[in-house]
Formats: C-alpha cells, sequence, structure tokens
C-alpha cells in the first residue's frame, strides 16, 4: 500500500465564459475544451509531455462527442499517449475530476494529471421523439428490402417530427433547477434585497477581480473574448431589483417569488482546466505549487420522497467533511460557495446557522455557524462569471488555489450543489 501523497494544485486555465447563444454559439464541446486544454499546455510547457491521465467531463453531451476528454488530448500537444476519459456529476462535474485526479496523485497511481469540465447549452443535443428514433435505428439495421420497406411505411407524414429538447429540470420531478430553488428560498425565508445584494458583490468583485489582472495567468482568450461576458460591472441594486421574478411565479406563493434573472445565474458556455501534480513531479518539472488539496466529501438529499431541497446537499457534504478534517466552518481564509442562485447560497448559509437545522438534520449539538461574508467569493462567482455546468469546479479550483497563493497561507472551502440532490465540496491549503 502506497504513502498517501500531498497533492499539488500547480495551477489552471480557462476561457472566457460567454452567455448562451452569443460568443460560442457555433463552437462545440470539443473546441471550448480543446482550447481551455490548450492554454493550460502553453502555460505550463507540456507539449509533448505524456499526462498520467486527463479527466474531463460535460453534463450535456451530444453522442458525436463519444469520449469527450481522450478526443480533445488527441487534438492538442499533449503526447497521444495520454490516457483521458469522461465523467459526470452534473455541477459537480470539474469538482469531482479534480478529486478524482487529487486521489490518484495522493495514492502514488499518477504522478500528474489533469481535470477539465466544458458544457456549451448553445449546442445541446437534441434527440428525436422516442417512436420516430426508434423506427429510424430499427431502419438502419434491417437487411432485405422488404423489410425496409415495411419499417418505412412505418414514417407517416403525421408521425411527429418534434425533437425532445433537453429542458434544464429534475427527471424526477418535471421541476426546473430555479422552480426547486425557489422553493428552498420560500423555505429560508430568503429575501429579495438580500440575493439582490449578493449577485451585485458578485459582479463588483468579479470587476475588481479583472482589474486587478487576477486572471491574467488564469485564462486564455477565445474567438475574441477576452473577459465573462455576464459580468456587468455598471449593475446596480436599483436594476437588480426592478427585474421580474422568473421562478417560482405560478402556484399560491406566486406573490413572493424572488428570484430573477440578476440573481439566477444564466445559462452559459465555457471551459476550464486544472493541472495537479505530486509535490515532486512540480519541484522536478520547476513548476509552482499554488495550494495543496487536502479534503473532500460529496452529499446526497432525497428531495424525490423527502422535503429537503434539491440544492441542498453541500449544508450535508461540508459538515461532514469538516469532521473528518477536525475543522470547524471558522477554519477559514476564503469560502467558495458556487453561486447556482444567490437564494441558493443564502439558504445553505442560513442552514449552517439554524440549530434546529444543525440539530435534528445534521445530528450536531450546536450549528455550524455563521461565515465571514467578507471571505465569501471574494473575486465573485456564477452569478457574475456564468456556470457553464461542468466547467464551474475548475474555474473555482484554479481561484481558490491563486487566492491561497497570494495570501502565501490559509485554508479555502469549495462548496458545489449538483443537480440530482447532490453535493461536491473539497478544501485547498496552503
Ligand atoms: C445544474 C446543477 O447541477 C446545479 C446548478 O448549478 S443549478 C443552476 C443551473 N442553472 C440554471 O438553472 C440556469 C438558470 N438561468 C436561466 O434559466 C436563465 O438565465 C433565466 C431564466 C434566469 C434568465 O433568462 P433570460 O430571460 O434569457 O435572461 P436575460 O435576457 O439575460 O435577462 C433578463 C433581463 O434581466 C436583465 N439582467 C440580467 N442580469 C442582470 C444584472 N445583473 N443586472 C441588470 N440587469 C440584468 C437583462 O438585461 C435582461 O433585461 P432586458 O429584458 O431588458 O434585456
Amino acid at each position: 500500500m502506497q504513502t498517501v501523497r500531498r497533492v499539488a494544485v500547480i495551477g489552471g486555465n480557462r476561457i472566457p465564459f460567454a452567455r448562451s447563444n452569443s460568443h460560442y454559439a457555433r463552437a462545440s464541446n470539443a473546441d471550448l475544451l480543446g482550447a481551455a486544454l490548450d492554454g493550460l499546455v502553453a502555460r505550463f510547457g507540456l507539449a509533448g509531455q505524456r499526462i498520467g491521465e486527463v479527466v474531463a467531463g460535460a453534463v450535456l453531451k451530444h453522442s458525436r462527442d463519444f469520449n469527450l476528454a481522450r478526443e480533445v488530448v488527441l487534438g492538442s500537444k499533449l503526447d497521444p499517449h495520454t490516457p483521458a476519459y469522461d465523467i459526470q456529476q452534473a455541477c459537480g462535474t470539474g469538482l469531482e475530476a479534480t478529486i478524482l485526479v487529487a486521489n490518484k496523485i495522493a495514492l502514488g497511481q499518477l504522478d500528474v494529471g489533469i481535470a477539465g469540465g466544458v458544457d456549451t447549452t448553445s449546442d445541446a443535443p437534441l434527440a428525436l421523439n422516442e417512436d420516430l428514433r426508434r423506427t429510424l435505428l430499427q431502419l438502419n439495421s434491417a437487411r432485405t428490402v422488404g423489410e425496409r420497406l415495411r419499417i418505412a411505411a412505418r414514417l407517416r407524414p403525421h408521425q411527429p417530427f418534434k425533437p425532445e429538447i433537453p429542458r434544464n429540470a429534475e427527471p424526477r420531478t418535471g421541476l426546473s433547477m430555479g422552480e426547486h430553488a425557489a422553493r428552498t428560498a420560500l423555505r429560508w425565508h430568503i429575501d429579495r434585497q438580500a440575493q439582490d445584494e449578493l449577485a451585485l458583490r458578485s459582479h463588483q468583485r468579479l470587476a475588481a477581480a479583472y482589474e486587478k489582472g487576477f486572471f491574467d495567468d488564469l485564462m486564455t482568450p477565445y474567438l475574441g473574448l477576452t473577459r465573462d461576458q455576464n459580468l456587468r460591472p455598471d449593475t446596480s441594486l436599483e436594476k437588480l431589483g426592478s427585474l421580474r421574478p422568473v421562478f417560482g411565479t405560478s402556484g399560491p406563493d406566486a406573490e413572493q417569488a424572488t428570484m430573477t434573472a440578476g440573481n439566477s445565474s444564466p445559462l452559459t458556455d465555457g471551459a476550464s482546466t486544472v493541472l495537479l501534480a505530486s509535490e515532486e513531479w512540480a519541484r522536478e518539472h520547476h513548476l509552482p505549487v499554488l495550494a495543496r488539496f487536502s479534503w473532500s466529501e460529496t452529499a446526497a438529499v432525497d428531495f424525490v420522497h423527502g422535503d429537503e431541497g434539491l440544492l441542498m446537499a453541500p449544508a450535508y457534504a461540508v459538515p461532514r467533511m469538516l469532521a473528518r478534517a477536525g475543522l470547524t466552518l471558522r477554519d477559514f481564509d476564503f469560502y467558495e460557495i458556487h453561486e447556482a442562485f444567490a437564494s441558493q447560497v443564502l439558504a445553505t448559509l442560513a442552514a449552517w446557522e439554524s440549530p434546529e437545522f444543525c440539530q435534528e438534520r445534521l445530528g450536531l449539538d450546536a450549528p455550524l455557524g455563521p461565515i465571514d461574508r467578507d471571505r465569501l467569493n471574494v473575486n465573485g462567482s456564477s452569478l457574475a462569471a456564468g456556470h457553464p455546468f461542468a466547467a464551474t469546479g475548475g474555474r473555482i479550483v484554479a481561484t481558490l488555489a491563486k487566492l491561497l497563493a497570494e495570501r502565501g497561507s490559509g485554508r479555502g472551502l469549495i462548496s458545489i450543489c449538483a443537480a440530482g440532490g447532490q453535493g461536491v465540496t473539497a478544501i485547498l491549503e496552503r
């Protein structure tokens, strides 16, 4: 059995995130992930090198994407003997890929690996309706002319040709992520003002980080885009307050709807990558160590039969991870909580402050308590940057590692909610 080794986060690279159906409308998952990987390879001089593994994924994938990570590696300047494969854990994909690579490095199974994620809602796969799809598949495998004619006869003009467009919805409830989050917002009494303030801060902080040049060595421009397109440095509480609610707007609680396009993350296209290695590998290759990857945890909630909110699993994963690591919620210099929706971040924080939740749901004697909000998403998060589902984890890992490197020492918490009632969390240290 190998001794567990320390895992270094060497750096990351992403492309600027674009609003859906705009700047990257003609680009595919492979194009976007390829661009993020090319930038990483160039930044860290990896051309021609055989990397232990590249692990990446996309939430929305075409069948033509096949093993997307491997296809992207074959199109890159990495040594083609680099193994690569896809994983999918909804919006936790990028972080889960990082955890997988980090764990293999820790166990001595890899010396260096790349984690990544990509999504483009502009190029989402469309499926034919089930009847038509099955008929066409049968037609394709028919062996005789007679058989072909018999099957073709079933293709009648009245056959519905309407495609099935992927919805941002939970298969078991039919509700969108936003509708689920709206229910959670009501349950935790998250008001509109608090959501809009969080959204405003996200834009202001992301804008300030760009001004400081924070992303200069974390991002490569792509197709002429140099900054996250969703960023609105000029937004204000007045503007945000004027937007009409878009989720939770029907039913008996419609009057209390608070979630708008401004305090919800937008549909986004983008990709990110992160380079991880053993500390020895980093030293041998004269590469910096921004931070160490130390702990991770996943959790799932039963939002189908139970009464827990769809996006509340991080509220469970974080305390479990803290218990394992022997830490409290206050032992962090930075908190990176993915802003799927402002209300979801605020509901998670409210749960950790609630004596009832912490006792009844987490089995704790005392609440986890509040966090210092000045340490939360200090360079903005998904409300401002956008949220290309599988790419968000890589964005956050690279951002947090660099924040820790700039600070010189410290500890950061990552928390990402994911569809299917899941949550993926991790700790970086320096
Ligand atoms: C998937 C997982 O596993 C877990 C998760 O992360 S869950 C989260 C997954 N993501 C989602 O569910 C995406 C949710 N978002 C959406 O569906 C859509 O973005 C949305 C329905 C909220 C809005 O869509 P839209 O109507 O096309 O937005 P958009 O046109 O950009 O904005 C509407 C208006 O608000 C304005 N606006 C938006 N943000 C603003 C801001 N920050 N400041 C000022 N104005 C703003 C826009 O300018 C626009 O105004 P006009 O109508 O005058 O042009």
